[in-house]
């Protein structure tokens, strides 16, 4: 399923934050989303999710309009994994990631084995079986993280937005989750702070810019040593590695000598 985001605009304080932004991720495309903080990253991804009503301009998710759709429509097919998600109540793992189910169940739709087995798979493929029954306020933040992304893989999203998933989590676990959301293959738009894991597992990337989205395109395209310097203010060289084949940026601080 497609998401596009057409001329989106969202101010606050008679400021944008999201100024006019046009973006369209096709079926099953992993687009990463790029940008220094306070770029205006996050305010896009829950415009794009219908968290936040834009001033102007629209989303469209396949050929369904977003504005006036329930939020139990939406969330039978779109997905948000936020950056500082959190739970009030005091639930243990697996109540948490029931809570994905909530769109597909109603009055006629009481839980069902389905369900159960749905958890089941989603708390395995998170690597989160053996914590099922531990309280989320003793968990750890990637561990937290983790959680996050399985209540919404519970949903059975088509299109997942996630918000620096990788925050929190150790260098296997970031690969992991990486890799675990490409072969999802779902239509998934992930904010990164890390250009490297950006370059080696998004088909493209934008960048956001004081809420513009000012580049566009493959990795090869974006991550150039000028645009990066212009949006991040750092020198750096890019090169194509000889190990894994993607873009590897090494950024050129003043260092200590070695
Ligand atoms: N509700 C709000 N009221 C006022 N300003 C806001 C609001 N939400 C976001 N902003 C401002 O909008 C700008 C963009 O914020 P946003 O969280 O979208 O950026 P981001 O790119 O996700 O940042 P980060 O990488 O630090 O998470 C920031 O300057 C932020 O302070």
């Amino acid at each position: 399923m497609s998401l596009e985001g057409h001329e989106l605009r969202w101010m606050k304080h008679q400021t944008p934050i999201v100024d006019d932004v046009t973006l369209t991720v096709q079926p099953h495309e992993t687009l990463g989303l790029l940008g220094p903080n306070g770029s205006g990253k996050s305010s896009l991804l829950q415009l794009l999710a219908s968290l936040r009503t834009p001033d102007t301009g629209r989303v469209r998710l396949g050929d369904m309009p977003l504005r006036h759709q329930s939020r139990r429509r939406i969330a039978r097919r779109l997905a948000l994994v936020e950056q500082h998600a959190t739970t009030e109540a005091d639930l243990c793992v697996e109540e948490v990631v029931q809570l994905g189910r909530t769109p597909h169940r109603g009055p006629l739709r009481p839980w069902q084995p389905e369900d159960e087995r749905i958890i089941r798979q989603v708390l395995e493929r998170v690597g989160l079986a053996g914590m099922r029954r531990r309280r989320w306020h003793t968990l750890s933040g990637g561990e937290r993280q983790r959680v996050q992304l399985a209540r919404a893989m519970a949903q059975q999203p088509e299109v997942l937005l996630l918000d620096e998933p990788t925050n929190h989590l150790d260098i296997q676990h970031q690969l992991d989750l990486l890799a675990l959301i490409r072969r999802l293959a779902l239509t998934s738009v992930i904010a990164l702070h890390d250009l490297n894991l950006a370059a080696m597992f998004c088909d493209r990337l934008i960048v956001m810019h004081r809420g513009q989205l000012v580049a566009e395109g493959t990795p090869a395209t974006v991550l150039t040593p000028a645009l990066i310097h212009e949006v991040y203010g750092v020198t750096a060289v890019v090169e194509r590695s000889p190990h894994h084949g993607r873009l590897q940026v090494h950024y050129l601080p003043d260092l200590p000598p070695a």
